[in-house]
């Protein structure tokens, strides 16, 4: 079976996929600013999250040049566990990944990961010195470079090559899927090796947070559900805390601990990743009734 092509961004809505039930983004953002317009006070995040936040981010403020997309937005993810965000399109959800890893302009507001303040750090350095990697939404990997010079990339920040070679065999000893293809040209991959090969090129710097950017685009069902198998193994088994966005709604809160819908920059809900399935406001905007 080919590889579905992804949605076209503009007109994508939401819905069961009938036509006659597809909502479109402007009757979603504007039902779901209706839904809550006071959305859930910062002592609800906090006790949403197990432990202290291992994820912190207070008030922020940040966007793409002067335009500012995230207003006084708050989060909170213990260590070890998994947050989603949904919303519809263009509310600012990657834009939160975006501003966690260094990609924005940051107004006003703090991040912090693991008690140290990392709001104004380089890409490079939350890589190397804060345990932050950023998975890429899709289409990450070198196509015409090895499986294996595409693994060793992920290390390009360590001090010492050896250390990447290292990182990069224990990735291969892990997933055989990998290893069988470790001198094959990427580009032959799999849209869900190519998925895995992304994952895996962030775990070569050992981060303790992954941000997830649209781990479900563009693939085949079957591929969907092993992304979302092995993301649950490195939260669960390797204690990795994960934040992610997800376009496939109902996929991302079952997979995660904690849910929060984002509306033009704001949180408009937030709860436990199963009471957000369970919420009759959020099946009808997002999860196709
Ligand atoms: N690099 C950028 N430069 C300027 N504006 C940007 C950039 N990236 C995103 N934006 C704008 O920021 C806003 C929020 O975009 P963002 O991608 O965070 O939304 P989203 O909720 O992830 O949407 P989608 O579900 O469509 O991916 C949009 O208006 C978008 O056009």
């Amino acid at each position: 079976m080919s590889e579905q092509t992804g949605t076209d961004r503009s007109t994508r809505g939401y819905g069961s996929g009938d036509v006659s039930t597809v909502i479109s983004v402007e009757d979603v953002t504007r039902q779901a600013r209706a839904i809550a317009e006071q959305g859930p006070s910062v002592a609800e995040l906090d006790a949403l999250c197990v432990g202290e936040p291992f994820v912190e981010i207070n008030d922020l403020r940040a966007g793409y040049g002067k335009m500012q997309i995230l207003h006084d937005f708050n989060l909170r993810v213990g260590k070890g566990q998994s947050l989603c965000l949904i919303g519809p399109n263009g509310a600012g959800k990657s834009t939160v990944l975006h501003s966690v890893f260094g990609f924005t302009n940051i107004f006003s507001g703090s991040i912090v990961v693991g008690g140290t303040d990392v709001t104004r750090m380089s890409p490079q350095q939350k890589l190397r010195s804060a345990g932050i990697a950023y998975i890429l939404q899709d289409k990450s990997v070198f196509p015409g470079m090895t499986v294996e010079e595409n693994l060793l990339m992920g290390g390009f920040l360590k001090d010492k090559p050896a250390e990447a070679k290292a990182a990069a065999e224990r990735v291969f000893d892990r997933y055989d899927r990998l290893a069988a293809r470790r001198n094959k040209p990427a580009g032959v991959l799999s849209g869900g090796e190519r998925r895995l090969l992304e994952i895996s090129r962030a775990l070569v710097m050992e981060p303790d947070v992954l941000l997830v950017d649209e781990p479900s685009i563009g693939l085949e069902p079957r591929f969907i559900d092993m992304v979302f198998e092995i993301l649950n193994d490195l939260q669960r088994v390797d204690g990795k805390t994960i934040v992610m966005v997800e376009q496939n709604a109902k996929k991302g809160l079952e997979f995660a601990d904690l849910g929060y819908v984002l509306v033009s920059g704001e949180i408009a809900l937030a709860g436990r990743g199963d009471d957000l399935l369970e919420n009759p406001e959020v099946g009808r905007l997002f999860l196709g009734g």
